[in-house]
Formats: C-alpha cells, structure tokens, sequence
C-alpha cells in the first residue's frame, strides 16, 4: 500500500528513475514508472519525460515509489536518437517559452538559423521569444536603423523581442519576472553569450554540460538522462547545450508557410488551396513579399527550407 502521493513536476530523468519534485512542498522523491502507462485517453505507451507534471505513489522504501499518472501534456520537444535512426525521443515537455538568444554580431546570427528555430517552435506550439544579447555593443546611434529593422521583422511576424546584455545587466530582472512560475527553455547559437545570461538570470545555477542532449550510444541503446533546473524565484529553465535550433519536425513542404505566421496570413487570398507560394499565378503572398508587406529575410527563408525538402526530404512527412 502507497504512504502518500506525491503531485509535481519531474525535473530530472536518468531513464530508470525519475525525480520528481512538489514544487509547492519543495518535496522531491526518485521514483520509478511501473510497466505500460496508459496517457489519459489514448492506449500510447510513453515514457515520462522532464517537465511532465505527474502523480506518484510514495512507498516505505524509495524501491516501491512510483509515477501512477502522467497528467497531458501541453506540448513535447522531441530529438532523434542519430541522424541514422528515425527513432525519435521526447525530451522534455510542458514548455511554456522558449527563449532563442541571438547577436547582431560577434557573432552574427543568421535569419536562416533563426527562421528555422521559429518553425520548429510553431510547429511544436511553444511560444518563442527572440533575446538579442550583447547589446552594450550596438548602443552608438548608427546602429539603431539596423537594431529596429531586424526587431520590426520580428515584432511583425507576431513575435517578442527583448534587446538584452547578459554581461551589463540590461533587461536581466525583467527577463528573470517574466520566468518566474514558468518553465523556460533556452537555445542559441555557440558564442551567443547563453552561459553568460543562464549565470546572469540565476547565479546560483550550476548547469552540467550535456544535461538534455546528453545521449550515450552504447551499441544499440540509447540511454537519455536529462534535467530541468528549478529557479529560485519558481519555474524551471531548459538548457539545450549542443543542440542545433531544438529538435527536427517533419513538415510537409505544402504545409511550412503555415509556421510563418507573416507569409500565412496572406495565404488565405491565393487562388490555390494547396499554393507553396513560390511561382503560383495569383499567389497572394508572393505578392505582399513583393509589396514589402512581409520582411524579404523571412520569405528568403521560407524558400531555402522548400529547397532543403526537395533536397533531402528532411521536411517532408
Ligand atoms: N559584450 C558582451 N559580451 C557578452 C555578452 N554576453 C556574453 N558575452 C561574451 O560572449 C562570449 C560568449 O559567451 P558565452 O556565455 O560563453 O556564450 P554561449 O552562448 O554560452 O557559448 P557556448 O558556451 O559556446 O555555447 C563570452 O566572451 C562572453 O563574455 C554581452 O551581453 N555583451
Ligand atoms: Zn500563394
């Protein structure tokens, strides 16, 4: 018979055991999944990821506690085992923000990379917030043309950006304010200063390199052990050390504009349903792109991630 349950959030996963934490309580207790679960209202067998919210039964011996429940999940990042393998493993769910950390410079960021992040967010239903860090360097007036029309394409599209500098402090306790209570997931290129702002936000954090990319091959197993790090102010951060953009989706090449809600909301007025707006008569979104109704960058990227599909099938479902 259990002692207690146990309602919380697992925050770390070693594939065996499972911590999982009260976060009203602060109580935390290493638990086990027993057999097959069963996802309220479907028969899917799922392992349980971090960031599940989750109920356990507490034993007398840590051995006998285990996660009788996995409450549903709002959305789930998921990661290949290999580029080889079509496998495919959740890695953690239940995200609220993702938060993509991008430089003008030093270096540079390119719209590609962040246009592909941004799809896949869409596509993973995670709202994404776009920081632009080390903006102690562009504070000379010359910069501020380049600075709004990258922000204005952004902003445009629908989606927030927050000029930022992890190493002077700017917008730090805002950032820090609006993440308290939610679970944060943060991505960005090497040298993009993702380190420095993690340390910024929450100098006590100690993040272990490899924490949710950590895979092992080990012949044919694949272990995954991941962690979500929980802030002193509530919520919890996900780092993505090593992981390129935050996962692959498979996007039918009819189906992209959809994730770029500034070509998509024009895709309505084309006169073919199943338009790709790349040479269509009557195609109303190559006509706004014409018009300068949608950021030239975002409808140049739209066309390379088409290209890439026809390329390698690497969107296509
Ligand atoms: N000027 C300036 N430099 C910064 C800022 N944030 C980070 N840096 C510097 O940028 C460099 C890279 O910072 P990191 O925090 O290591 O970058 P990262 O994104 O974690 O990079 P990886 O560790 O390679 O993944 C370091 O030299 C930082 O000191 C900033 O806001 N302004
Ligand atoms: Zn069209």
């Amino acid at each position: 018979m259990a002692e207690t349950t146990i309602e919380g959030i697992v925050i770390k996963s070693t594939g065996s055991w499972y911590t999982v934490l009260d976060p009203h309580s602060g109580r935390q207790a290493r638990c086990r999944i027993r057999g097959v679960f069963r996802l309220r209202g479907s028969r899917t067998t799922s392992p349980v990821v971090v960031g599940d919210r989750v109920r356990a039964e507490i034993g007398e011996d840590e051995g006998d506690n285990v996660i009788v429940e996995i409450r549903p999940r709002t959305n789930y990042i998921i990661r290949r085992a290999s580029n080889l393998s079509k496998e495919s493993h959740i890695i953690a769910a239940n995200i609220d923000t993702v938060y993509l950390v991008v430089t003008l410079d030093f270096p540079a960021t390119s719209t590609e990379f962040i246009d592909r992040f941004l799809v896949t967010a869409e596509a993973y239903r995670i709202p994404a917030v776009i920081l632009l860090n080390k903006m102690d360097l562009f504070a000379a007036p010359e910069y501020r043309e380049i600075i709004d029309e990258f922000a204005d394409t952004y902003r445009g599209a629908g989606y927030e950006v927050l000029e930022i500098s992890a190493s002077a402090g700017t917008g730090i306790d805002a950032l820090r304010e609006r993440m308290r209570g939610k679970t944060s997931l943060f991505s960005g290129h090497s040298g993009v200063g993702k380190s420095t702002l993690i340390n910024a936000l929450e100098p006590g954090l100690h993040l272990k390199t490899g924490a949710i990319s950590g895979y092992h091959h080990k012949g044919k197993h694949t272990t995954t052990f991941s962690e979500i790090f929980p802030l002193s102010g509530g919520g919890f951060l996900i780092d993505t050390p090593g992981i390129k953009g935050f996962g692959l989706v498979d996007i039918a090449p009819e189906e992209l504009a959809r994730y770029f809600p500034d070509l998509f909301r024009y895709a309505a007025g084309c006169q073919y349903y199943n338009c790709t707006h790349t040479h269509e008569p009557n195609c109303a979104v190559m006509a706004a792109a014409g018009e300068g109704k949608i950021a030239e960058s975002r409808y140049v990227s739209y066309l390379k991630m088409l290209e890439d599909d026809d390329q390698n099938g690497k969107y296509r479902k």
